[in-house]
Order: C-alpha cells, then structure tokens, then sequence
C-alpha cells in the first residue's frame, strides 16, 4: 500500500466515502479520481461558501488490484475567519522558530514578508540571494533543501516586470519563472516541507474576464497579449500546487496579488511597474525643472493597486489560516485610471508641471479589478489607502534611491 498524505488539520465533522475498485489496471489511475474531487471542492465551496474545504487522501494499489479512495469534507466556519491578530491560535503562527524560507527575500514581495514575519517575533527564517542560490539550477536547489529541511516556504522569487519588459522578454518570463517555480515547489514537497505559498499574479486572468474577477474566471478565456507568456508561467505554478495536493496531499497554496506598490519596488525607468516607473520620473522632472512628464498608452486602463505591506498581511494570515485548493486573490477592491493615478503621483512627488500621452506605447488589459471576497470571507482586508501608501513609498524613495 502506498499511502499519499492524509491532511487533517481542524478538529471538525467529516464525511467519510469509501470507493473501492478491483477490475483493471486503469482503475489504478487515480487522475479521474481527482478531477472528479476537484469539481466536488468547487461545488462544496460554491454551495457552503470559499471557507469550506475538501480534504482528501487516495490510497491506491492495495492490494494488488484494488484501489480505495477515501475522502473527508470538512465545512470550516469560525476557525478560518478567525484573523492572526485577533487570536494567534493556529500551529503557523504558535511555533515562531520554525524555518521559513523565504525565496526573493531582497525583492518588493519578499522583503515585506521578511518584515511582516520579523515582526510577529518569527526568529529562523531562511534567506538567499539570488548569487547565493540560483533557483533555476535544479540541482543546486535540490541540495539546498536537503542541507536545510526548510518547515515553511514563501516563494517569492520570479522574473518580475511592467508591460514593456514582459513585451519585451517573453522567453526570460515564460522559462524563468517555470524553471524557478517547478524546482521549489517540487523540492518543497520532496523534502517534507509542511506548507508552501506561491505568488502568482492578476494577469493570470482572461483579457476580457467579467469584473471584478473571481477566481473561477481562471482558464475562461484568451489572455492579454502583453504578459501571456508570464501569465502561463504562473497558471502552470497554481495547478502544480492543486496537482501536488490532489496526488500527494501536499499543503500548496497559491496567492494571487494585484499590482503592488511599496519599498523596495524596482524603479527601472523602462522595465519596472507603472507606479514606480511615474515616481522616478516624476521626481527626476521636478528635480531638473522640466515642463513636461511622459506617461505612456491612453490613460484610461482601470488597474487596482496594493501596497506590499498589506500584501504581506495577506501571505502570512494565508500561511496560518487556509489550506484550500483554489488559490486565492489579494486586492484592495479599489480600482484608478492610469490618469488618475498619474495624477496622485505627480501631487505626491510635487512636480508642477504637464502630462503627455505616449499612445504609441501599449495600454495593456483594459481593466483588471479582482474580486477579493473570498478572502475577505476568512477575515482579511486591505488597510493602506493608495494616497497614505503613495506617501510612504515616496518617503522611502527619497531615503534610499533619489537619483
Ligand atoms: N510587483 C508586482 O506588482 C506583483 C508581483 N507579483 C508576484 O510577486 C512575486 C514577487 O514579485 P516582486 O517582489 O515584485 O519581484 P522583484 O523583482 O522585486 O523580486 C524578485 C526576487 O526574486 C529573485 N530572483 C529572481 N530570479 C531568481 C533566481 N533565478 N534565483 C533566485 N532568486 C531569484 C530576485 O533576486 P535578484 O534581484 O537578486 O535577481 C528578487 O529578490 C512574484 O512571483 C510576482 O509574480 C504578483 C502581482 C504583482
Ligand atoms: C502586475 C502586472 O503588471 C503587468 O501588467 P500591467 O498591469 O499592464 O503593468 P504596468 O504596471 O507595466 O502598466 C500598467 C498601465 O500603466 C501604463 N503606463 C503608463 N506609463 C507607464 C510607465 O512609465 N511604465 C509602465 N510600466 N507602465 C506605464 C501602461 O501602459 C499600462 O496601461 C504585467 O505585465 C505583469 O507583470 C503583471 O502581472
């Protein structure tokens, strides 16, 4: 007998079903099996809402002929909405010793949660630079979490980038990130790790997908040109967490952020995200006394922004608090124009001068809000306004990049 993993976690009711087969060998297979458990976890949390969760074990090839699947629902309330501030009661967040790794740990993401979980008292986390270990060498990140046995992983390492450098690299942003995410996700699982998170991103989604975005619009449609090959990449991450879960009953979870603000954002004047891409030039035009700043496309795509900090919240309370196989968006449900953001930039930065449109330069999906209510429903919510994190990221980029 080949036991996969039992994952049991809440001391709740569960509905036990046996299913037992003893024809051929393909009744061995148990992928029918799971895309079946699979539709069975999007019915239950249609049916008792997102914080109801399917838990499940196969054991296959017992004896020779026979498979046996034994699956447990368990309808969670009280304990998933619960919030780590409030109570602080999960195994997550009462071991502070355990050994987190946390991968990108010097980028925008990571270096949030590096300070989210430095100041919830965690004392062993585990961190990398990109010199140190390079992610996409298989066998270097093999031998990584053999030495280490890391308990908890955060993966925040990945090709990262704004419309021009997805546009503008697709073969970097495809190859990296799968090369990145299978090696970890893999090796995570393969060295017993207990929980793994992985960030993924809003373009995961259709072009045209309904407004603002569940979860399920995932693989509903065509995606938006510009970051397609990015957007794979990321998709191919969540299934590989669902499918890890599904076969080995490994906590994989996924987290999908919206486009995020905050130190330690990279400010490269083509490369880097709208947000700090209008902050340097900005400040750069008031600095020089320009008349003019550039802004590229049209102006009117809608896109919903999060500062790092509050996604840091998120990734931990979802480390303590969720184990589902869905994986899960993280907006603030507050949604700008590019003009109007262009327009809070430029009164935060100071610059007194004019904005010019660049249309020849790609606008990108046309509007991306994400519905977050899923995460909202276990008891987490966005706290940093756009203005108060516009202000906090200036302050930082005076302190640490001013040209
Ligand atoms: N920024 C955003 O708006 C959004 C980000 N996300 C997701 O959040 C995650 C983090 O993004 P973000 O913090 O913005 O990205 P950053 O570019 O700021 O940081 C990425 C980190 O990954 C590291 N890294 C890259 N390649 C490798 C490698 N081969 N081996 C080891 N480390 C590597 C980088 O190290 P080094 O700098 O040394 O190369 C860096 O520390 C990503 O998965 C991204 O998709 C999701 C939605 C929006
Ligand atoms: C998070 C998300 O980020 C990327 O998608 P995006 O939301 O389109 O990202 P963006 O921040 O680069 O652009 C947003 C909008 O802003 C406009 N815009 C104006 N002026 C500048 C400018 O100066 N720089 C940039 N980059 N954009 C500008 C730009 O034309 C576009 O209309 C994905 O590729 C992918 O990485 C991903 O997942």
């Amino acid at each position: 007998m080949t036991p996969n993993t039992l994952y049991c976690r809440w001391p709740f009711p569960y509905l036990f079903l046996c299913h037992s087969n003893s024809t051929n060998e393909a009744s061995l297979n148990p992928y029918p099996l799971t895309k079946f458990l699979t539709w069975v976890q999007i019915t239950i949390q249609t049916l008792f809402g997102s914080s109801s969760h399917l838990l499940f074990s196969t054991y296959y090839q017992f004896p020779k002929h026979i498979s046996i699947c034994s699956l447990s629902l368990g309808i969670f309330g009280s304990s998933l909405s619960q919030s780590p501030a409030m109570g602080e009661t999960d195994s997550f967040f009462s071991n502070k010793s355990a050994k987190i790794f946390v991968a990108g740990h010097r980028g925008l993401v990571g270096s949030a949660i590096v300070r989210k979980l430095q100041s919830l008292g965690f004392t062993n986390l585990l961190l990398r630079t990109h010199a140190d270990l390079d992610l996409t060498r298989q066998s270097d990140v093999e031998s990584f979490f053999a030495d280490e046995k890391p308990h908890y992983v955060v993966l925040a390492a990945a090709k990262v980038g704004g419309i021009h450098a997805n546009n503008t690299y697709p073969a970097d942003f495809i190859a990296i990130n799968l090369q990145i995410q299978t090696n970890v996700i893999d090796s995570s699982y393969r060295h017993g790790v207990n929980k793994i998170l992985f960030l993924g991103s809003s373009c995961i989604y259709p072009k045209f997908a309904p407004q603002p975005i569940p979860e399920n619009a995932l693989l509903s449609g065509p995606l938006e040109p510009t970051n397609e090959w990015y957007a794979v990449a990321k998709i191919a991450g969540i299934k590989m967490c669902q499918a890890y879960r599904i076969q080995h009953g490994f906590d994989a979870i996924s987290a999908m952020p919206t486009n995020l603000y905050g130190p330690n954002d990279n400010f490269h004047p083509e490369n880097s995200h709208v947000l700090p891409a209008l902050m340097r030039r900005f400040h750069k035009a008031k600095v020089e006394g320009a008349k003019e700043v550039v802004v590229w496309g049209t102006g009117s795509p809608l896109r919903e922004f999060l500062h790092v900090d509050d996604l840091a919240d998120a990734v931990v309370f979802l480390l303590g608090n969720y184990s589902g196989l869905e994986h899960v968006n993280v907006g603030s449900g507050k949604e700008v124009t590019i003009k109007e953001l262009a327009e809070l930039v430029k009164e935060v930065v100071g610059f007194e001068g004019e904005l010019v449109w660049d249309t020849s330069k790609p606008d990108g999906t046309p509007r991306k809000l994400m519905d977050s209510s899923k995460l909202a429903s276990l008891g987490w919510k966005a706290k940093i306004s756009l203005k108060d994190g516009l202000i906090d990221t200036y302050k930082w980029y005076l302190e640490n990049v001013k040209q």
